[in-house]
C-alpha cells in the first residue's frame, strides 16, 4: 500500500455553523473528500447495518438472486458492476445490495427487494432505521454545503436537490481475492460518485484509495484510512457540475488487499427529475459553465448503461 491521505475532519454537531461550511468548502476544493465526526448515527446502528449486511450476503446464491436486481435496486452477484468501463478485468470483485426509500416515483418503478423476514428477521427495521437516521445526516450537511456556496441552507431542498425519496443505500462485500499473476485486483475499479454527497461506512478494512489528479499519467493512488465511527464522505458529480467543477468529484477504486470486507454507501442523490445546471455564483464571463444542463435520471441512466452488465432501468 502506497501514502496515506490526511483528510480533514468536519464535526457535524459544532454550533459554529458559518465556520463549519468554510471548512466544508476548502475540503471540497482540495480533496471532495473529509472524515464526518458526530453526526448522530451511533456505532451500535453503523455496527447492526454491517452485521445484517454480513447476514445477507452469507446467504446461498441461489436465494440471493431471487432479490436479483432490476434496474438498480436488489442484488448484484460478482462480476455485475464494473465502474471503470476501460478496465481490461471480467467486472469489479464485489457483491452489491441496494435499496432506497419504500415511498416514492423510484420506489414504485423500482421496489425494494427485502429478504424474507423468517430468514433476517432484524434485517429490514435495521436498515429502514438507518436509512432514515442518515438522511437526517444528509440534509443538516447538505445545508452546510449550500452556506459553503453561499446559498440559502435549503437551496438544495429548493430545488430538489435533496429529497429523502432518491437516496440509496449500497451494501457491498468485497471477497479480497488476490491476483496470482501481482496484478492489482479491483472490488471497485476506479470512478467517481454520480450524485451529490456519499456517506461511507466501513469495517475497518483497508483498500480504499483516491487518486486526486486524474489526467496525470501514471495515476498517483494514495490510501485512505477510516476512522472508527466516523463517516466518510464524498462529493459526487453532479455536485460538481452544479459547483462548475469547483467542489471536486475525486475519483477512487476499492484494491483487494487480501481479506474479506465490507462497507455501506449511503448516495445522497438528487430528485430524478431535477435539472442540474452551474450554479450562478460559480459562474463568470471569464469561468462560463463548463457542463451544459442535464435530468438527473439521463446522467444517472448513462453512467448506469456503461458500468452494469445489461442494465435496463430508466434512472
Ligand atoms: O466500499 C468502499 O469503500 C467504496 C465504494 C464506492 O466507492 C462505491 O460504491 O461507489
Ligand atoms: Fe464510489
Amino acid at each position: 500500500m502506497g501514502t496515506v491521505l490526511k483528510l480533514p475532519i468536519i464535526d457535524l454537531s459544532s454550533p459554529e455553523k458559518i465556520y463549519t461550511s468554510r471548512l466544508i468548502r476548502q475540503a471540497c476544493l482540495d480533496h471532495g473528500f473529509f472524515y464526518l465526526t458526530n453526526h448522530g448515527v451511533s456505532e451500535k446502528l453503523m455496527e447492526g447495518v454491517l452485521m445484517e449486511s454480513k447476514k445477507l450476503f452469507s446467504l446461498p446464491l441461489d436465494e440471493k438472486m431471487v432479490m436479483a436486481r432490476r434496474g438498480f435496486r436488489g442484488y448484484s452477484p460478482l462480476y455485475d458492476e464494473k465502474l471503470d468501463p476501460s478496465a481490461t478485468s471480467k467486472g469489479d470483485s464485489k457483491e452489491i445490495f441496494t435499496f432506497g426509500s419504500s415511498e416514492g416515483v423510484l420506489a414504485q418503478i423500482y421496489p425494494n427487494e427485502w429478504p424474507l423476514e423468517e430468514l433476517l428477521p432484524l434485517w429490514r427495521p435495521t436498515m429502514e432505521c438507518y436509512y432514515k437516521t442518515v438522511m437526517d445526516v444528509g440534509k443538516k450537511l447538505l445545508g452546510l454545503v449550500a452556506l459553503a456556496l453561499d446559498l440559502e441552507e435549503n437551496f438544495f431542498e429548493q430545488v430538489e436537490g435533496f429529497n429523502v425519496q432518491a437516496a440509496v443505500v449500497r451494501l457491498l462485500r468485497y471477497p479480497g481475492e488476490l491476483n496470482s499473476s501481482g496484478e492489482v485486483t479491483c472490488g471497485a475499479s476506479a470512478h467517481s460518485d454520480y450524485g451529490m454527497l456519499t456517506l461511507l461506512a466501513t469495517d475497518g478494512v483497508p483498500g480504499l484509495q483516491v487518486c486526486r489528479d486524474k489526467d496525470k499519467e501514471p495515476r498517483v493512488w494514495e490510501d485512505v484510512a477510516g476512522i472508527k465511527g466516523a463517516f466518510l464522505v464524498n462529493i459526487g458529480d453532479l455536485m460538481e457540475r452544479w459547483t462548475n467543477g469547483l467542489f471536486r468529484s475525486t475519483m477512487h477504486r476499492v484494491v483487494s488487499v487480501g481479506k474479506e470486507r465490507y462497507s455501506v454507501a449511503v448516495f445522497v442523490d438528487p430528485d430524478p427529475n431535477s435539472v442540474v445546471e452551474c450554479l450562478e455564483s460559480c459562474c463568470s464571463e471569464t469561468s462560463p459553465p463548463r457542463f451544459p444542463p442535464i435530468r438527473t435520471r439521463d446522467y444517472f441512466h448513462e453512467r448506469f448503461s456503461q458500468t452494469f452488465a445489461s442494465y435496463s432501468g430508466s434512472g
